[in-house]
């Protein structure tokens, strides 16, 4: 696991743009690479600031969207079209801006879709069509993500993956139902750490003071249990995107004066 790496943006605005254009620097080289691409969304302010920053950026259909996958890292188990679902706030954000291709927007399914109120089903479906996107090449039932993004909770939460609760500790299972999360809803889907950790990069977003201590614990050594972020790494990068407010408990040394 290569050390993570940490860059400081002035403020929230400009750390979404910022990390938006490195995003599509990303797509487009691993499209030019491979053919394709896929990204695993998060939701919250800052999953979906990035997106609404992708959408406005001038280099955006730089991006072959039909040939990019989209996963989520976790949903709210909400019946589909509602507000607080992270796949209708990304299509408010991004997606109904660009022309992806349906078949490859893979949504995690809603409280009133095909599992019905069966949040373990629906988890266990999502798990299965992850395995099937997995190729010889990845690295077990998960697709090698080219980029996974993560918000990071001010209690470290990433994805629904809260402290100390059961999914955090989950070795096996690539995707999980979550009960009783603290973060409303209290019902939800998410990747595990192992899924997680199948990701070519992990991008971790944390933008505001109420951020500070989560990003400083999660990045001086803390344990994945007590801080699900310092679980979230990358096969082949960790990057945390941080506004300079989100990093001003950050142990000295650890990132270069604060860029730009
Ligand atoms: O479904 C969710 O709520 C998110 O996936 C969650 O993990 C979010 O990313 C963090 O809670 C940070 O949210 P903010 O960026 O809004 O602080």
């Amino acid at each position: 696991m290569s050390a993570p790496q940490v860059v400081v943006h002035r403020d929230k605005e400009l750390m979404a743009k910022a990390a938006a254009a490195r995003l599509i620097t990303k797509i487009v080289d691993a499209q030019a690479a491979r053919g394709s691409a896929s990204v695993v969304l998060t939701g919250g302010r800052n999953g979906n600031g990035l997106l609404a920053a992708l959408a406005e950026a001038p280099a955006r259909d730089a991006v072959d969207w039909g040939r990019l996958d989209l996963w989520w890292g976790d949903e709210r188990f909400l019946p589909d079209g509602d507000p607080e679902r992270n796949h209708t706030q990304a299509r408010e954000a991004l997606l109904d801006s660009v022309p992806v291709d349906p078949a490859r927007v893979h949504v995690m399914a809603p409280s009133n879709g095909p599992y019905g109120n069966d949040a373990d089903a629906a988890a266990e479906a999502y798990a299965i069509e992850l395995s099937a996107a997995a190729g010889p090449e990845d690295h077990g039932p998960v697709p090698s993500f080219d980029v996974l993004l993560l918000g990071v909770g001010p209690d470290t939460h990433v994805a629904s993956l809260f402290p100390e609760l059961p999914a955090v500790r989950e070795t096996e299972r690539t995707v999980v139902a979550v009960h009783g999360a603290p973060k409303p809803p209290p019902t939800r889907l998410s990747l595990t750490l192992p899924a997680i950790r199948a990701a070519r990069e992990v991008w971790l977003l944390a933008a505001g003071e109420d951020k500070a201590k989560a990003a400083a614990m999660a990045l001086s050594g803390a344990g994945e249990i007590q801080a699900p972020a310092a679980g979230a790494y990358g096969r082949s990068r960790t990057l945390w995107l941080l506004d300079e407010a989100a990093a001003s408990q950050l142990p000295r040394g650890l990132y270069p004066p604060a860029s730009a």
